[in-house]
């Protein structure tokens, strides 16, 4: 097991990379502590396999270093690292047997047979594979095979760390669940570093004490699920985190030193008046997530009126379009709550109002700070 920190890192498969644009990683500082379970959350391309396979080794840097527990192994490779890694797809050597597949990895390090036989049974009983154990591989399904392939990335007890690319893929729906709640319950157990890499939020919670939300290239937040929900640290991250994500409204600064919506004044925290105070971006805006939209039936001193467009039943609640101005924003209410028909009015409670500038979070009182990626400038 070890903590793994990225120092500076960079990488750009381009051979002179000129602008950001360039780069898959952009300049980032990052630790995952040794222990840790770790969700690795963004969208299609932003660099997420890339990251992993320079902690594994199987991509060298650009810039920057990779150290184990302080020791700097951006020079290993691979099979000097320790680290197991499971694919999108299963790797499985088709004529061994399962029970051949899932010894193979610590035969090659000249374990003892009877810890061999004890290892390999522990693992076929945590992943069910106890039945097929030996059945040759070209003979399982497709969810058998990623079992073991993850069985072969679980079996080791030295690993550094285990390294998770979106594992699930392959795996029938109805299995993901259960297997997502076995990875955590394996984690439980044995306290490896695991990193699980995915860009769907539910896995990402339901697997992950931390998740790294990753976009365009850099961690923009590192957080728990809560964090992400109720603090996000971008907007990229209060769009993607949330079903439906949060509302953002481009604003404008008011002579008062708040901002409007479509001339509509918002009153911001003092915190947030004075960090827009000390800046003079353009790039302005609030958000707030559709849970915490307050609705009410009738107009109150601090409320909008908003035309309701559409209410879709989710069954425990309702998800309401309203056009607030030119904006479609969602409101999220209770099942049992009143539908609002034609207009309703609605407030921004201030603890849930969040002012992002030029897309950060700014303005939140200190306490309230949560961990972020820690990304430098590029
Ligand atoms: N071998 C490669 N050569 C050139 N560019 C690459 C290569 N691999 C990835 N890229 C580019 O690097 C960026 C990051 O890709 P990466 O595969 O790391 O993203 P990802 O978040 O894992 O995406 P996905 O979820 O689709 O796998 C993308 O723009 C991609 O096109």
């Amino acid at each position: 097991m070890a903590e793994i920190i990225l120092n500076s890192l960079a990488h750009s498969y381009k051979a002179s990379p000129q602008s950001r644009e360039d780069y898959a990683i952009r300049k980032m500082t990052h630790t995952w502590r040794n222990g840790g379970a770790y969700a690795l959350l963004g969208p299609s391309g932003c660099g997420k396999s890339t990251m992993l396979n320079i902690i594994s080794g199987l991509l060298t840097p650009s810039e920057g270093e990779v150290m184990f527990d302080n020791q700097d192994v951006s020079q290993l490779a691979p099979q000097e690292r320790n680290i197991a890694q499971v694919f999108q797809f299963p790797v499985v050597y088709d004529t061994m047997t399962v029970y051949d597949n899932l010894a193979f990895p610590l035969r090659n390090m000249k374990t003892p047979e009877a810890k061999v036989r004890s290892r390999v049974s522990e693992v076929a009983e945590l992943l069910e594979l106890n039945n097929v154990l030996e059945k040759r591989a070209s003979n399982l399904n497709a969810d058998e095979k990623q079992k073991v392939s993850m069985g072969r990335g679980l079996v080791r007890e030295d690993v550094s760390a285990i390294l998770f690319d979106e594992p699930l893929t392959v795996i029938d729906p109805h299995l993901k669940w259960k297997l997502r709640r076995k990875l955590r319950q394996i984690h439980e157990q044995f306290h490896i570093t695991m990193i699980y890499v995915t860009h769907d939020q539910l896995e990402a919670a339901t697997f992950a004490e931390e998740i790294a939300v990753m976009y365009d290239g850099a961690i923009v937040q590192f957080g728990s699920p809560r964090e992400l929900f109720e603090r996000p640290n971008h907007t990229f991250v209060g769009f993607f985190i949330g079903s439906p994500g949060m509302n953002l409204l481009p604003v404008q600064r008011t002579s008062d030193g708040n901002v409007s919506f479509e001339d509509m004044p918002i009153t911001l925290t003092d915190a947030q008046r004075q960090v827009l105070e000390s800046t003079d971006s353009k790039n302005i805006k609030v958000g707030i997530r559709p849970e915490f939209v307050h609705v009410w039936q009738e107009k109150r001193g601090d409320s909008w009126e908003v035309s309701v467009q559409h209410v879709e039943d989710l069954g425990t609640y309702k998800i309401v379009t309203a056009m607030f101005g030119t904006l479609p924003i969602k409101l999220r209410i209770a099942e049992e709550a009143p539908i609002p028909q034609g207009h309703t009015h609605i407030s921004f409670p201030a603890q849930w109002l969040k002012l992002y500038i030029d897309e950060y979070l700014a303005g939140e009182p200190e306490e309230s700070a949560s961990a972020t990626g820690g990304q430098d400038a590029n």
